[in-house]
């Protein structure tokens, strides 16, 4: 929709939306206020010229009632010729204050959409992790790129024309009565009898208009996650029937619009048969005016142009609350995420952690679980230290609570019992970016993003110079397969990574951990085979990166948990044993058969 949409009767079609007018769900648009208020030199001058425009483009029809009176039946030229000059003056201003008030209330649109998205991004990457178990990421991008698309397309052209309406409704009955007291009053009587029949049927659409929307948004969220996933659904040779599933569903979503259309179509019809027969109406009546003298034949023209103005406005009002509804809605699921608090947040008086680092962690009765509400625990009074520049490996089968543990550390999730402390301060009470600064993270599969690679390894430390990623980059053995690339360190490695082997995406991730240079190191160790050429060179660059480092590692290797000071056996969310490699061994107990199953090959 524009926003010089020329009210005619065409546009009656587009009334339909609109004119369930229902104040309460407009609400939210309250909120986008305090955006628009941001800026009030555009704002005051997009309400000047909104005001210029509506009072020139009504002073218009009143000199065409001059031009029919004093002009056409006086059959006097020069007074065409004088109205007609004035009428000229006229629409000059009115053609600069329609095009001032549409750039203005534009670039405010912008603006607000603008500042809205990176509020809500910013918001977005500050909420806790539990915050994203919780949502699709799909859902919230989706949010992020639909609603706020949803919005940005209405709010200038819509809030522009919902405004100039009003005015115009307003500036054109007042002119009514002013004109016509009589004729006005005889629309005053025929205007409901049109408008109820309509309202009427219109309400049937709402419904149906809500479920074309949330066929689409179902749709939309399959394509996003599939597409996301192209290579899982190759191997397991989905394409097919994921494509009939997706065809099932846009065929739902293509009737339920069909469906929709037909009965606006109905609507459309009904408003241009009604809508004619008010107006053959309105000139029966104003005929009997002019012919008994009560008004004149000028005084009737104008009148008529006075009340087509204020149909058409009223249409574009109409229409306009349509559109405002669902940006009303969008506006609300976005503001919806601006208004929800993280969960775990900085301390009111943060302690500061000791400098310099002394790189020891401590886990004193820890007890844990994701979900409150639900029974057990993941973590059960865990009780652990690790004094500086040890390595303590962590080992348990499956689902024992060993990423929970690196979890916890982060203060990505609160626990529910017991203290964690590192550098003998509760991470309760420390600044949570001065918390997560002491951490180097290397995760399992490492998060590659679709930068180059001097980016990926910039990451911790976006400042580092090109010769301090270098130098991260040597130390990782990720220096030697760079320079293969045909562009080095500038080179492009695709959406998460997809031009690098797993062993070179984990060699990366190790560079970024060097470069970020934390105190205590976080491993989880990849599970996955690489060949031993690469298991070497992997080894080696953590060899290099744990080197004068706390190392809390999640084992699967056996050359790190051979080395490591101690060793503790999760299982059930509980240690049920410690000790190094060789006291674990030659007790025989739990971790002698976990071993023997995981170091088989290495053995
Ligand atoms: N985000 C989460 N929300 C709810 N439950 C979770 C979440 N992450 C893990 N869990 C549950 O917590 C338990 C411990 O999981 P955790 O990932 O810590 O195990 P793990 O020892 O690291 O397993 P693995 O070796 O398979 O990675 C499991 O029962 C798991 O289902």
């Amino acid at each position: 929709m524009t926003d010089e949409a020329v009210p005619a009767q065409g546009a009656s079609e587009k009334a339909v939306a609109g004119l369930k007018l229902q104040p309460k769900k407009l609400q939210p648009l309250r909120r986008l206020l305090p955006f628009m208020l941001a800026y009030p030199v555009r704002l005051s001058l997009t309400v000047l010229f909104l005001l210029v425009s509506a009072v020139t483009s009504l002073a218009i029809p009143a000199m065409l009632g001059g031009v029919i009176d004093q002009g056409f039946i006086e059959q006097n030229l020069e007074m065409v010729g004088r109205y007609g000059g004035i009428i000229i003056a006229i629409a000059a201003v009115m053609a600069v204050a329609s095009g001032a008030r549409f750039y203005f209330i534009s670039v405010i649109g912008e603006r607000v959409i603008a500042d809205l998205r990176q509020a809500v991004f910013s918001h977005l990457l500050r909420l806790d992790a539990r915050y994203f178990d919780t949502n699709r990421v799909g859902e919230l991008t989706s949010r992020l790129n639909g609603d706020v698309a949803i919005i940005r397309g209405a709010v200038g052209s819509s809030f522009s024309l919902f405004l100039r309406s009003m005015v115009t409704i307003i500036g054109a009955l007042i002119m009514m009565v002013l004109t016509s007291p009589v004729l006005t009053f005889a629309v005053a009587i025929a205007v409901p009898a049109i408008l109820l029949p309509v309202v009427a049927y219109s309400r049937r659409l709402r419904g149906m208009s809500r479920k074309t929307q949330d066929a689409l948004a179902d749709l939309s969220a399959m394509a996003t996650e599939m597409l996301g996933a192209t290579r899982t659904v190759k191997s397991f040779t989905q394409e097919t029937v994921q494509a009939n599933l997706y065809q099932d569903r846009s065929e739902a979503s293509y009737r339920a619009e069909v469906r929709r259309l037909g009965a606006r179509s109905i609507l459309v019809s009904l408003v241009i048969f009604l809508g004619t027969c008010a107006l053959v109406g309105l000139v029966w009546w104003g005929a009997r005016a002019v012919f008994d003298g009560s008004v004149t034949a000028g005084q009737l023209a104008q009148f008529m142009v006075y009340a087509l103005m204020a149909s058409g406005a009223l249409t574009n009002v109409s229409e306009v609350l349509g559109t405002l509804q669902s940006v009303a809605g969008s506006t609300e699921r976005l503001t919806e995420i601006l208004d929800t608090n993280a969960a775990i947040e900085d301390p009111a008086r943060p302690v500061a952690l000791p400098v310099p680092p002394l790189g020891t962690v401590e886990f004193d009765k820890v007890s844990f679980n994701y979900d409150p509400a639900a029974p057990g625990l993941v973590l059960d009074r865990v009780s652990f230290a690790v004094a500086k520049g040890e390595t303590v490996a962590l080992v348990g089968p499956s689902g024992s609570g060993k990423s929970t543990t690196l979890s916890l550390l982060q203060r990505f999730y609160d626990i529910t019992g017991g203290a964690i402390r590192v550098d003998g301060v509760d991470i309760r009470d420390v600044r949570l970016t001065d918390l997560r600064k002491r951490f180097a993270y290397v995760e399992q599969e490492p998060t590659i993003f679709a930068g180059s690679i001097a980016d990926n390894i910039r990451f911790g430390k976006p400042d580092a110079s090109n010769d301090e990623v270098e130098a991260a980059a040597r130390a990782a053995l990720v220096h030697d397969f760079v320079l293969d690339l045909p562009k080095g360190y500038d080179t492009i490695v695709g959406e998460r990574g997809v031009m690098l082997s797993g062993g070179q995406k984990q060699r990366l991730a190790i560079a970024r951990a060097i470069l970020k240079n934390a105190p205590i190191l976080l491993l989880d160790e990849a599970t996955s085979a690489l060949d031993a050429q690469s298991e070497r060179l992997v080894q080696q660059a953590l060899e290099h990166l744990m080197a004068g480092r706390t190392t809390l590692v999640i084992a699967h290797r056996l050359a790190t948990i051979r080395d490591a000071n101690n060793i503790l056996v999760l299982e059930g969310g509980q240690i049920i044993d410690q000790g190094t490699h060789a006291e674990l061994v030659s007790k025989g107990g739990r971790y002698a058969e976990l071993a023997k199953l995981q170091f088989r090959g290495d053995e």
